[in-house]
């Protein structure tokens, strides 16, 4: 029997948005390489991602009424002078893995935390780090993953 092809949402963080561009396009490269579905949402901030995810997976439901099977978190988080780094790349990371476990969510987090804009691009640019790409293919993973556990389940 033909498998319903997988959806995924990513949500990206905007903070940056050269560098998100670059996040995301090498996400939407790799989800496209899989052959699944997606759709985006943008948001401010890092700090914005787990909360629409949750959202998104309450409501569950696309226009077409269908549920996500999996997410992509993009962002990119620099220190600045303060504390506040720590409280973005913290609460956003901790955010996206009490999903990941609370609701049994497949999540892969592209979402930086780096000293400078150097360190971002390395990892941003799909000729090097892709870490966008390594997000998609990790949430991919997991969704496979989890539909051998669960038989399909959304
Ligand atoms: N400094 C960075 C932020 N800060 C913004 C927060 O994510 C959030 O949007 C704001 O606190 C309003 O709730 N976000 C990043 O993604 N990257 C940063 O470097
Ligand atoms: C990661 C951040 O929130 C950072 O950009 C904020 O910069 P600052 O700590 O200088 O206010």
């Amino acid at each position: 029997m033909q498998e319903d092809p997988v959806r995924i949402l990513i949500v990206e963080g905007r903070f940056y948005s050269d560098l998100s561009d670059e996040l995301l396009n090498g996400a939407v490269q790799a989800i496209q390489a899989f052959g699944a579905e997606h759709d985006v949402i943008s948001v401010p901030g890092a700090l914005e991602i787990p909360a629409v995810i949750a959202l998104a997976d309450e409501g569950g439901h696309r226009p077409a009424g269908v549920r996500y099977d999996g997410y992509v978190a993009l962002g990119v988080v620099i220190r600045g002078e303060t504390h506040h780094f720590e409280i973005v790349s913290n609460e956003s990371a901790r955010g996206l893995m009490d999903l990941a476990i609370g609701k049994r969510l497949a999540i892969g987090n592209g979402i930086l935390t780096v000293e400078d804009e150097d360190q971002a691009w390395a990892r941003a640019r799909i000729s090097e780090g892709d870490k966008g790409g390594g997000a998609a293919r990790a949430a991919l993973e997991m969704v496979s993953i989890k539909r051998q556990l669960l038989g399909g389940a959304r």
